[in-house]
């Protein structure tokens, strides 16, 4: 049994680090009386469900977080349609100044003072035939699509207006610039003002939205935790049947019921120790209770270390599998490459030491996303160029999730064998996958001893990339292996899918560490306490001001 004897001395030294500790004095202050209240009602209360930034919410926003903003929210250029939206307090006002009512008979009009005073008041989510004016000169600048979302059932719980125009420089530019034109007073406009037509043409609090500022939005109205933010940015960038997937689940939010699941068992872990501390084991609190906080919190810890030691596999589904190629020089590595690439991306010549420099592609290698990093071939050199690649090459093999190493079988065949230069050899290891290449150039009694060789690889094909003999059982094959070791396919889905979640999973275990090798019982609950906070980073639960910048920094103007 743990000693309370620290607890006041700790509590004096440093009472900020005890706010809830107090809290449970003061819970202590009421309850001592109440002989029947036992640890078993720490246990039964509700746990909160979490509130996303609760900071945020309490605040009042000032006025640059209260501003309403808009971007262009498709790619700029020529295309089909272009949409334009406005969030915040004003996007109704915003409609109210530019959306007018389309005329199938107003295709000759150019100047649509016809329509003035008949601005159109939005039935929300319902998309309607529009014409976008200039709030000033009345101009008809596109007739396109107009929808008003009422805030919060909008995506970033403010009021929302969508304008969808034809997507061209010169129109999306002038209804920019119109939407610009209503931060302004009109000339000989009078703040003192008060009348209907006056406020009418009252200068808005507007202004261009920045990066990934409506998913902000979304996320500080509570519409979205931190972990379906980065899903949706990670949705947008998805390039792979695999990353799709992934994100998409992750935007449900599957990934923060997950993280919110962990936190509230450390929450409850955390009950029974302050409960414990509260009133002390044996008085009015069942036998046991440390017992089992340290039961759930050994399981939490395992649980944790199950999703850290994953191989990396929600990282590399999302942003792709690092495949290094290696092997002597004039083996077919750059060939490979761009065999895999579809296009001569790398110098081919039978020069041996064409390639110096790390050459990197990302490909779509039966449908996971693979970052395939073309090397200098190994050997030992007095080139000093050379030198430097040979050391990347290596560098390279050692930073990558997996490794394909290209040989020449005429090159390495001994006849009843292989034999692989040193420098090779040294990378070569049983997770190493084997291209023999070049098989045009060899015999089938050569191929068949290299094979028997090699045979204990993770992975061995017989190829040549002149002919494309055996290279499409290569691409299928090798598919099928990254595949099954790497995809989700009737598997659970990775729960660390980014550095950021890593982290504060590697700073939560630290904290469960500390609370399993402690013995004083108040530092173990605060030692969950920020295990829990840690957890709660990473859905945005708590105390997240200082990592918003970082996952929003990462979107796009618009999103
Ligand atoms: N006959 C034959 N020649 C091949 C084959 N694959 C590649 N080559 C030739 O081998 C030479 C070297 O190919 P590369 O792809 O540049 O080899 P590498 O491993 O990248 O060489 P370094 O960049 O020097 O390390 C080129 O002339 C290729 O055309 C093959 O399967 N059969
Ligand atoms: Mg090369």
């Amino acid at each position: 049994m743990p000693s309370l004897s620290r607890y006041t001395k700790i509590i004096g030294h440093r009472p900020e680090l005890f706010a809830p500790t107090r809290h449970v004095a003061l819970r202590r202050q009421n309850h001592r009386t109440q002989s029947s209240y036992t640890v078993k009602h720490y246990l039964t209360r509700p746990v909160p469900r979490t509130v996303h930034c609760p900071d945020v919410r309490v605040l009042l926003p000032s006025d640059a977080q209260r501003r309403t903003i808009y971007a262009l929210a498709t790619p700029p250029g020529k295309g089909g349609v272009a949409v334009i939206r406005v969030s915040g307090p004003d996007a109704l006002g915003v409609y109210s100044r530019i959306v007018r009512p389309w005329r199938n008979t107003h295709s000759t009009v150019t100047n649509v003072k016809l329509l003035e005073g008949k601005c159109m008041s939005p039935e929300p989510r319902k998309m309607v035939r529009c014409a976008v004016i200039d709030p000033v000169s009345g101009e008809e600048l596109d007739d396109g699509l107009a929808v008003f979302f009422r805030g919060p059932q909008s995506f970033t719980t403010e009021d929302v207006l969508e304008l969808h125009m034809h997507s061209g420089r010169a129109v999306v530019s002038s209804v920019l610039n119109a939407l610009a034109r209503l931060s302004q007073a009109p000339p000989g406009f009078s703040s003192q003002a008060r009348s209907a037509v006056e406020s009418e043409t009252r200068p808005m609090m507007l202004r261009p939205a920045e990066r990934g500022e409506f998913t902000r939005r979304a996320f500080q109205g509570g519409r979205l935790d931190l972990t379906q933010a980065e899903a949706l940015r990670d949705l947008i960038d998805a390039d792979t049947e695999a990353q799709r997937r992934l994100a998409l689940r992750a935007a449900r939010g599957s990934t923060r019921e997950r993280f919110e699941k962990m936190r509230a068992e450390i929450i409850r872990a955390m009950a029974m120790i302050e409960a414990l501390i509260d009133f002390g084991e044996g008085e009015d609190i069942e036998e046991g209770v440390y017992d089992r906080a340290i039961e759930l919190v050994k399981q939490l810890h395992d649980t944790i270390s199950g999703h850290l030691k994953d191989s990396r596999r929600g990282e590399i589904l999302r942003s792709g599998l690092r495949l290094a190629i290696f092997g002597p020089p004039n083996a077919g590595k750059s060939s490979l490459l761009n065999f895999l690439a579809g296009r001569e991306a790398a110098i081919v010549t039978p020069v041996p030491g064409t390639t110096r420099d790390v050459l990197e592609l990302t490909l779509d290698i039966g449908g996971l996303a693979v970052v395939v990093a073309d090397t200098a071939g190994l050997r030992k050199t007095d080139d000093v160029v050379e030198r430097i690649g040979v050391e990347r090459a290596r560098e390279r093999v050692g930073d990558s999730d997996i490794s394909l190493c290209v040989l020449s079988l005429p090159e390495v065949a001994t006849g009843a064998g292989v034999r692989l230069p040193d420098q090779v050899k040294e990378l070569v290891g049983p997770s190493t996958y084997v291209l023999l290449n070049k098989i045009d150039l060899s015999v089938p009694e050569e191929i068949r001893a290299a094979k028997n060789a090699l045979s204990s690889c993770a992975g061995l094909w017989t190829v040549s990339l002149s002919t494309g003999e055996g290279l499409e059982d290569f691409l299928s094959s090798f598919g099928l292996l990254i595949n099954e070791r790497f995809a989700m396919d009737g598997r659970e889905e990775p729960l660390v899918t980014n550095a950021r979640h890593r982290t504060q999973l590697e700073a939560a275990r630290e904290f469960l560490d500390a609370f399993l090798a402690t013995e004083d019982v108040v530092v173990a609950a605060e030692e969950l306490r920020y295990a829990a906070n840690a957890v709660g980073k990473v859905t945005g639960a708590i105390d997240v001001e200082d990592v918003l910048d970082v996952v929003f920094e990462e979107f796009c103007i618009g999103k």
